[in-house]
């Protein structure tokens, strides 16, 4: 497979607006927008640094993926994943699969601003839960 860069780092913050006050006010990043991402639960806000993204997360319900992390995690927000981008998120995820590590998804499914994503399962990365991205 092709790696291109770190798509973004995500983020999971317990409140979007509250997290920007730190991120945009202080560290004086710009957040490009929001949009909520109905599959995963979440509300999302992009930050760009040069290549790459912060891409901070809060959930939208009580039990998405984000939420149980923060429960995890006593309440607080932390570093969720890492994504890396790919040009070919299809043969990335049949490469791994073929070399007997575990998908979370199997198939690419929809990521914020129309990304096609896919997350790989902690086990197989040795401790963190990475994702692919493919932008078009
Ligand atoms: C909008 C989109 C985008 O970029 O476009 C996004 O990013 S959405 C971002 C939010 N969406 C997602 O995260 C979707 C994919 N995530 C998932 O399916 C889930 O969160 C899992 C990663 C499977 C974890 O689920 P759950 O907590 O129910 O499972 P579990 O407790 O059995 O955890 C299995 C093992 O993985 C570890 N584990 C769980 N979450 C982890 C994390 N974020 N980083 C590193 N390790 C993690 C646990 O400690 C446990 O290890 P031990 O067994 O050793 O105790
Ligand atoms: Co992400």
């Amino acid at each position: 497979m092709n790696i291109k860069n770190v798509d973004h780092i995500g983020i999971a913050v317990t409140n979007l607006e509250e997290a920007l006050k730190f991120y945009e006010d202080v560290l004086g990043l710009k957040c490009q927008g929001t949009e909520i991402v109905e599959d995963q639960k979440v509300k999302v806000g992009f930050l760009p640094i040069g290549e790459t993204e912060l891409e901070l997360l809060e959930s939208t319900t009580e039990d998405g993926p984000i939420a149980k992390f923060i429960d995890k995690n006593g309440g607080r927000g932390g570093i969720q994943h890492i994504a890396l981008r790919v040009d070919n998120i299809e043969e990335a995820i049949a490469q791994i699969k073929e070399k007997g590590y575990r998908m979370i998804d199997e198939k690419p499914r929809y990521g914020a601003g129309n990304a096609s994503i896919a997350f790989c399962h902690p086990k197989s990365t040795k401790g963190i839960l990475l994702e692919l991205s493919e932008r078009k």
